[in-house]
């Protein structure tokens, strides 16, 4: 492929891949909050569950910090990444304040077989093995997820209920959207010099993803 047409790579691979994207940007479970339909039951399960996946995604932003200080030409990735942390410190605490209001004891939420499913590829790609152009793509697209469901539960004409309110606005805030094409802009700046190889696997790795996260929302409604 030439390098004038990797110029962003990533919403090539959103345009390819239009319909799973949207499965999981617009999932029934994300309609749901939108409209004012969803069911209290899937949103505590989804809490549950996603705390766990949160603490998952602590040691791969860790690896993504290191790699990004060996290994990229540009300075402020570290400091974009470094913005992450601080936002996930931020998260976890949250989800403990959140849970409580809801009467959710963490500790003694069991991680769903998805969720191990999901946990256990971000673990593969805290591997050193694994090069910071894919791992640093990975982190984007799983991001930009929650960022696009959460934000489309904000917009005008959405009837998100009240108590659901201060979770879209953790993930669909405009400054959650700017740190997102911030992680966005870096990987396709490092998309752009990737071998033949490397863009396959990021691909690949998008699309497994987009799965993982509809398959996530599908457990939160108990499907
Ligand atoms: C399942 C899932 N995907 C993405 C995010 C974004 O941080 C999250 N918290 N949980």
């Amino acid at each position: 492929m030439e390098g004038s047409d990797r110029a962003a790579m990533t919403d090539t691979w959103l345009k390819k891949h239009r319909l799973l994207y949207v499965g999981a940007t617009r999932h029934p479970f994300v309609l749901g909050i939108r409209d004012g339909s969803v069911d209290f039951t899937s949103f505590k399960r989804w809490l549950g569950q996603d705390y766990i996946f949160v603490r998952a995604f602590v040691p791969l932003v860790a690896s993504l910090l290191l790699k990004a200080w060996k290994e990229s030409d540009d300075n402020s990735d570290v400091d974009v990444i470094l913005g992450g942390i601080a936002a996930l410190n931020d998260e976890i605490a949250w989800f403990k304040k959140e849970a409580s209001k809801w009467g959710i004891a963490l500790n003694s939420v069991v991680p769903h077989q998805t969720n191990l499913d999901y946990c256990r590829f971000l673990e593969s790609l805290t591997s050193p093995d694994v090069e910071y152009t894919l791992a640093i793509t990975a982190f984007w697209a799983i991001e930009a997820v929650y960022q696009e469901s959460f934000a489309h539960c904000l917009e005008d004409g959405s009837k998100t209920p009240e108590e659901l309110k201060e979770t879209c606005q953790r993930w669909g805030n405009d400054g959650f959207g700017q740190y997102c094409r911030a992680l966005q802009n870096i990987a396709n700046r490092r998309l752009e010099k990737a071998s033949d190889d490397v863009l396959a696997k990021a691909e690949v790795n998008i699309l497994r993803i987009l799965e993982h996260e509809v398959e996530f929302w599908n457990m939160s409604h108990g499907v």
